[in-house]
Order: C-alpha cells, then sequence, then structure tokens
C-alpha cells in the first residue's frame, strides 16, 4: 500500500540528469557518501548510548557494504539511529540547499563533485551519479517507531510506503545502471573502500575473506592449517592520529608509515599534531629522506575529515614547503568543499597553515638542541626541507635561523651565528663586509680552495641548487654577509684588506705583458688583467665574477626574468699575476716564445677550471710533450 508520493522538493525538474553529468569523474565518491552517512548514524546512536537516551542493546555496530552481481545492486547497512517517514521527508527530500536556483546559478563555477556535494548537501544524493533507482529500508530507533521504506528513481518523484526492517538502522540499496556496472565489482568496491574509508571509526565489513588458522596437529607432530572464511574488516577505526602520543611507540608510528607508504625508505622522525583551540586538527607528519630535489614527491599528505579520506591534494592547505613531508593531517574545520581560491582566504586554513609551520620548527629545534649530533648526521636529509621552508615562509625562517646548519669542506657544521664568529675576524674586508667563501664543487674547484685554504680562509659546500637562493636570502637578511665562490676573483681581491700587494712591473710591461695574452688567447670573452698577487700565487687564474655566474645559474634553472642573463655569452676574467717569476722571463723573450708561454700558462688555468676541452686540450698536450722534448 503506498504510504504517500510526492515530489522532491528542488523545484527544478531534473536535477538528476545535472548531478549525473556534471559529476562525471568522480563517481566513484558516491560510496564515501552513503559509507559516511552510515557511520555517522552508527555514532548518533552510540552517543544517544552514552547519555542515557537510547537504553536497549547497541548489538554489533558494524556497517555491511554488499553488492549483488546479477540483481545489479549495491547496498550500504548499518545499524544506527535510522529514520521515520517524517524524517526522510524532513532529512531526504527537503534538500538541504536553499533552493534549486542558487544550485544552478552555483554549480557552474564548481570544479568538482566534492564541491558540489558538500556546498549543498548532497551526499545522499551522490548515489544517483551511479544508479537509476535508490531504495531505503529503515527504521528509526525510537520508540514504536515503524519501518519505512523510500524509492526514487532518480526523477523527482518519490515514493514512501511502510518497510520491511525489523531491526534498527538504514538499508540504501541502489540499482546501478548500465554505465556504471564496473562497480558491480569486488575489486573495484575494494579498492574505493580502501581509498576512503581505510580509517573510518566504525568496522565496515564487506564480504568475507578466506585466512589460514592453526588446526591442531597431524600424526607426525607438525602443525596442521586449515581455511576459514572471516569477516571482511576494511577499515582500522583507532588510527594512531586518533590516540595520545603517549600511548604511541616509535614502532607504532612507523608501521603506521610503512601502511601508508608501502614502497617507501622510513622516516627520519615524525611530528604528532594535537590541538583543539581555536581549531580541531589531529594528524601525524612524517621527515621523509629527500636526497635531491629530483626525488621529492609532493601531495604525500593525506587530509581527512573525521577520519573520511578527503584528498591528497593539500596544497593551498600547509604551506608549500611542508608539501615534502608525508602524514595524515585530520580536520573536521577545514572547509572542504569550497574552492580552492576561498581556501587560501579562510580564516582557520591560515591558522592550520601556521600552527603546523611552527609545530615543524619547534620539532626541529628541539632534535636540535636534544642531540646536536644526530642532527647533524641527518643534516643531509633535512637541510634542503629547512633551506626551502626559510626560503619561502617567512615565519618558518624566524625560527630556523637558529637551526640551519652551514658545512664547510672539512664537513664541519656551522649555525649561523657560529659560523659568523668563525669567520668574521679573517673574512672581512676593509668595507665592513664579511665574506662567506663557498664552493659548488670541492673537487672541480680544488685549487681555488686550497688558495683559500693557504690564507687560511674557510670554504662553504653550497651544492645543492636551492643554495643559490638560500644564500641570496641570507645576504639579504643577515647584515654585513656577502657570499663569494672560491673562483669568483683571484684570492686577494675575493676578500680585500688593506695591505694589499702590489707588483713591480712598469705600466708599459703591464700592458705588454696584456697584450701577450690577448694575443695568445684570441678570445673576445676572456678579459685580461695584470694583478698583483703573491709570487706563489699561479701565473695565471682564471674566474668569473660572483654576481654574474649567480645570474647565469639561475637562468639557467629557470628563474623567473632571468632569461637575458642566459643568453649571455660566459665572460671571464683571466688574472694574469704580475708577482710571478714566469712574468719576467716572458717580458724578456720574443714574441713568439712569450706568446707560446702564455698559451701554455692559460691552459693550465682553463685545464684546473675543467674548462679545456676538444681540440684546445689535444694542442695543449701536443705543446706540453714538446716542452718536454725539447
Ligand atoms: N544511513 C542513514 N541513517 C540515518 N540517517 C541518514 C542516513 N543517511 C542519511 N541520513 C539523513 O539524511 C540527511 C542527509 O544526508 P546527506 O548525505 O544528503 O547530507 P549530510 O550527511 O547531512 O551532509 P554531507 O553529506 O554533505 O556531509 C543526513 O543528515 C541524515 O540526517
Amino acid at each position: 500500500m503506498v504510504q504517500e508520493k510526492g515530489t522532491i522538493s528542488i523545484h527544478t525538474e531534473n536535477i538528476f540528469p545535472i548531478i549525473k553529468k556534471f559529476l562525471y569523474s568522480d563517481h566513484e565518491i558516491f560510496l564515501r557518501e552513503l559509507v559516511s552517512n552510515a557511520v555517522d548514524a552508527t555514532q548518533k546512536i552510540k552517543r544517544l548510548s552514552s547519555l542515557g537516551q537510547y537504553n536497549k542493546e547497541l548489538g554489533d555496530l558494524t556497517v555491511d557494504v554488499s553488492f549483488d552481481e546479477k540483481a545489479k545492486t549495491i547496498t550500504v547497512s548499518d545499524k544506527g539511529i535510522g529514520m521515520t517517514a517524517d524524517e526522510i521527508k524532513k532529512y531526504i527530500n527537503q534538500i538541504a540547499f536553499s533552493g534549486a536556483t542558487e544550485f544552478m546559478e552555483k554549480f557552474k563555477e564548481a570544479k568538482d563533485a566534492n564541491e558540489i556535494i558538500g556546498r549543498f548537501g548532497l551526499g545522499f544524493y551522490s548515489a544517483f551519479m551511479v544508479a537509476d533507482k535508490v531504495e531505503i529500508q529503515t527504521l528509526s530507533y525510537q520508540e514504536g517507531a515503524e519501518p519505512a521504506r523510500w524509492v526514487c528513481d532518480g526523477s523527482t518523484e518519490f515514493e514512501i510506503t511502510e518497510g520491511n526492517k525489523t531491526e534498527r538502522g538504514t538499508d540504501v540499496i541502489l540499482y546501478i545502471n548500465s554505465e556504471n556496472e564496473e562497480f558491480l565489482n569486488k575489486w573495484k568496491l575494494q579498492e574505493i573502500l580502501d581509498k576512503y574509508c581505510k580509517f573510518l571509526p566504525v568496522p565496515i565489513k564487506f564480504g568475507t575473506k578466506t585466512e589460514h588458522e592453526e588446526d591442531g596437529v597431524d600424526e607426525k607432530g607438525e602443525k596442521k592449517w586449515k581455511d576459514v572464511e572471516v569477516d571482511n574488516i576494511i577499515n582500522t577505526t583507532n588510527p594512531i592520529w586518533t590516540k595520545q602520543p603517549s600511548e604511541l611507540t616509535d614502532e607504532d608510528y612507523l608501521k603506521f608509515y610503512r601502511e601508508l607508504y608501502p614502497m617507501s625508505e622510513e622516516p627520519l622522525f615524525w611530528i604528532h599534531l594535537n590541538v583543539d583551540y581555536p581549531f580541531h586538527l589531529t594528524g601525524v607528519l612524517y621527515f621523509p629522506k629527500i636526497k635531491n630535489e629530483f626525488e621529492i614527491q609532493k601531495n604525500k599528505i593525506k587530509l581527512f575529515s573525521r577520519q573520511v579520506f578527503i584528498t591528497d591534494e593539500v596544497k593551498d592547505i600547509v604551506p608549500e614547503f611542508l608539501m615534502l613531508l608525508h602524514g595524515v593531517i585530520d580536520s573536521p574545520d577545514i572547509p572542504l568543499n569550497v574552492s580552492r581560491s576561498f581556501l587560501q582566504a579562510d580564516s582557520n586554513v591560515k591558522k592550520i597553515a601556521s600552527y603546523i609551520t611552527r609545530k615543524v620548527a619547534d620539532k626541529l629545534n628541539e632534535l636540535f638542541r636534544k642531540d646536536r649530533n644526530a642532527y647533524e648526521e641527518k643534516w643531509k636529509d633535512i637541510g634542503l626541507f629547512v633551506k626551502y621552508g626559510m626560503i619561502t615562509e617567512e615565519k618558518f625562517y624566524e625560527k630556523a635561523k637558529d637551526f640551519v646548519l652551514l658545512v664547510n669542506t672539512k664537513s664541519e657544521h656551522y649555525t649561523l651565528e657560529e659560523y659568523n664568529a668563525k669567520v668574521k675576524d679573517f673574512q672581512t674586508g676593509k668595507n665592513g663586509t664579511t665574506v662567506y667563501l663557498y664552493t659548488t664543487d670541492a673537487e672541480k674547484q680544488h685549487s681555488y680552495v686550497q688558495a683559500a685554504n693557504k690564507k687560511e680562509y674557510d670554504v662553504l659546500v653550497m651544492d645543492a641548487p636551492l643554495d643559490n637562493h638560500f644564500m641570496q636570502q641570507l645576504e639579504m637578511k643577515l647584515e654585513k654577509i656577502s657570499f663569494k665562490r672560491v673562483d669568483a676573483d683571484v684570492i686577494d681581491k675575493l676578500i680585500e684588506k688593506d695591505d694589499a700587494q702590489k707588483h713591480d712591473l712598469t705600466e708599459d710591461e703591464s700592458k705588454k705583458l696584456k697584450e701577450i695574452f690577448e694575443r695568445a688567447i684570441n678570445n673576445p670573452t676572456m678579459k685580461v688583467e695584470v694583478e698583483s698577487l703573491s709570487s706563489e700565487s699561479l701565473p695565471v687564474t682564471i674566474t668569473m665574477e660572483e654576481w654574474m655566474r649567480r645570474m647565469k645559474d639561475m637562468a639557467r634553472m629557470g628563474g623567473g626574468g632571468m632569461g637575458f642573463y642566459g643568453s649571455l655569452p660566459d665572460s671571464y676574467k683571466v688574472a694574469v699575476n704580475g708577482n710571478h717569476k714566469l712574468v719576467t722571463k716572458m717580458l724578456q723573450s720574443d714574441e713568439a716564445h712569450a706568446t707560446q708561454l702564455a698559451k701554455q700558462v692559460f691552459d693550465l688555468a682553463l685545464l684546473s677550471q675543467g674548462m679545456l676541452k676538444g681540440a684546445d686540450l689535444t694542442s695543449f698536450i701536443e705543446r706540453s710533450v714538446n716542452v718536454v722534448t725539447e
């Protein structure tokens, strides 16, 4: 007997075709929505029971997901609070959005199904993305409630009749349409449940699975096994982020990490997030080992809302540099279903981002203070992360400046403050700027590093692509320091002091020398200059000005607006040591011999820079052999 027929109050005839069509790409979330509703209903009955407002047995509260390939149905059953016919009318029929007109207007901007579903309270209706007909069989927990049945065939017509349920709870039965039969598949459903429902707080059963069980011993005394069918519970109801850190061991955290990222290396350490005010957020963030930039995988953080998986695109919620971390964040306070631009402006999201940034900085600081040696050992893996954070987040910079480390060619680690104290006295030039010398490749730039060390200068290793930006950041922030690569100039000019040496050459001699070299090198991008270096320094040194090289490096890395520098030819300075005895010899030789000597020492300088290649290298070798045999 039909009790009631009616029209779902959305005033627009064909809302379902719109839902179906528009939400095409995200079809699978219908299951997330229905299972979440079932879990909500279950938690409500638990709460009523604990408040003493429901006094009957709760019984087994497992939510059951099943499908029938022949009947082409998927059923989600719960033993939650159920609904009366009136409640169905109230909650299901009057779709919780303020009107079809608004929906019609807004859906145009919406970018994905999540947005529409959440914003308009269409969770339940997402069932129509995959089903032609949806049936609800339900019995409310309330004393004397009658079972009710609701059926809707995807038009705006519905029907409420007497239901057949004899126990408290709700069954939602989807009659899957022909385009969506792929969902009538065990593996497909299992996959969707794994993705969205793996950590829901109520057990979810999906069929059964076979397990091996010990079955006594045989005649020989060996263990016997038997296969038993057990419920296939697809979720862990108390994932670690819902627990207190004090209840957890390191092994628990590692186990959870392995569960989330089965193929990954062990994380370095982790942070347990737990805040109640001014927003709710729990989670565990792991620091993965990051060896180099190419390995970075973003979007590894999974975002949950009350244990329901929402997305692993956490951009806009956590600051960019924190996306290098792995783990989970769970917050009901993140507006999940709004557009990205709205998200960025949301004050809760901003607070959450700065909370996480602070927590991460505090954790690093704690590791640094507690066990400096261990921290230094891990620096290789966390350095990139810390520097990235300092470059991109002002707030993080302020905290991290106390625990970021600089590493020199002797593998010694220094904080910014320690390093400044170490080099200030020796490496401050006459203009008052302290020069931090660095190498990007201690092997290749070996002769320069050695020259610096001879002068008792310290040399840092800055070999990550990010270091360019990092140094620039430090130059801006720290007063009166500048970074110079060891081959940015001849050693005496890298850090200019008052006691600069003079060479004994006359102006004419200098000019002549310059000409000899220019002729020998015959390359306009090599600018020859006669310098007064110590007589033990090499006769010729090739350098590239710091500023120019950095611009070129950035252009190479694709730095915005730097393309112009990339297109300039490399320009080097060829510093001829006016105090070297070879110079005197050259000035006294005939032109041909002088040119040959100039060529030879220039090639030697190129060689020490790793710049001598191809035909030039061959002719250098031939020339050298001749010199030796002469
Ligand atoms: N399995 C169920 N048991 C009891 N009540 C249910 C069940 N499923 C849905 N309802 C009722 O129907 C209402 C509407 O559900 P729907 O999924 O459309 O929206 P919602 O769950 O309130 O919001 P959203 O899905 O956007 O988070 C629910 O709030 C609940 O009152």
